[in-house]
């Protein structure tokens, strides 16, 4: 099968500040490379500062990379530092659900700007799918008319999750997106996520620090260390028998 998401040899770099007026360029990313199968979930674990938001924020065209290229359904969309970003199809949601909602917005109005930006849909249209989407997402129709402080913590990653789906993309990014949220309420998101993959064949790529996120959601696993890939491959296979030393560090733990 086609990967629906294909990165190879992928390169970052960060400016930082090395003393009063010199400045250094700090590699972030290091030839990263990884595939992703449609209806498929790639986990993305390493210790602080490997580089797994940097890829994050590039995969969801947040970011620009130096080099490298990402294919999605086999077409081009980052060839060596030039985007030609869809940013509809691949979409990001951070751990902090307050950080991409405009509070002053209602969820309604919020989902309907994404709507209008990026399709050709009559105001008709775009109202029957805005609340299809929420209840998707296990929202009603009323909340179409909330601001964000309405909603609790929970509720506001459903939200997210909303408006990460309202236009359709074949893969959304989780960066951390389950952590803030309490184990019970933790549980009910995972389910619901399984739940749309299984319906509509999405994509994850699960950026988390929890190992048992990890074990029960994923297919696959990149374990990255200072921004290089070090461990590649089937989930079940690296639990059992993981063959770096970062993940028999995280896993020794
Ligand atoms: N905009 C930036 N400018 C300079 N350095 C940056 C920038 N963004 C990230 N970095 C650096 O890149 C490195 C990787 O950061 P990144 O946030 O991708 O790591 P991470 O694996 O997601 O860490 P964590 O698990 O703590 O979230 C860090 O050293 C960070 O300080």
């Amino acid at each position: 099968m086609q990967p629906v998401l294909k990165v190879q040899s992928l390169n970052k770099a960060f400016n930082t500040r090395a003393g009063l007026f010199r400045r250094k360029r700090v590699k972030v990313l290091k030839d990263v490379s990884f595939a992703v199968a449609p209806g498929e979930t790639l986990a993305v674990i390493g210790e602080t500062g490997s580089g797994k938001s940097t890829l994050a924020r590039v995969l969801a065209g947040a970011e620009h990379a130096d080099s490298g290229q990402i294919l999605l359904s086999g077409e081009m969309i980052e060839d060596n530092g030039h985007q030609n970003h869809d940013c509809r199809h691949i979409r990001l949601i951070f751990q902090d659900p307050t950080r991409s909602l405009n509070r002053g917005l209602t969820i309604g109005d919020m989902l309907d700007d994404c709507l209008r930006l990026n399709t050709q849909l009559t105001k008709h249209q775009r109202d029957k799918k805005i609340v299809a989407t929420l209840s998707r997402v296990g929202l009603l129709s009323e909340h179409y008319d909330y601001y964000p402080h309405m909603f609790s913590g929970g509720q506001l990653q459903r939200v997210a999750l909303a408006r990460a789906l309202i236009l359709d993309p074949k893969v959304v990014v989780l960066d951390e997106a389950l952590s803030s949220l309490d184990p019970s309420v933790r549980a009910q998101t995972v389910n619901l996520l399984l739940e749309l993959q299984r319906d509509f064949g999405l994509s994850y790529i699960l950026i988390t620090h929890h190992l048992s996120l990890v074990r029960h959601m994923s297919d696959k696993l990149l374990v990255l260390s200072r921004g290089r890939s070090v461990e590649y491959g089937n989930s079940e296979a690296i639990f059992r028998a993981p063959q770096s030393k970062v993940m028999q560090k995280l896993l020794a733990v």
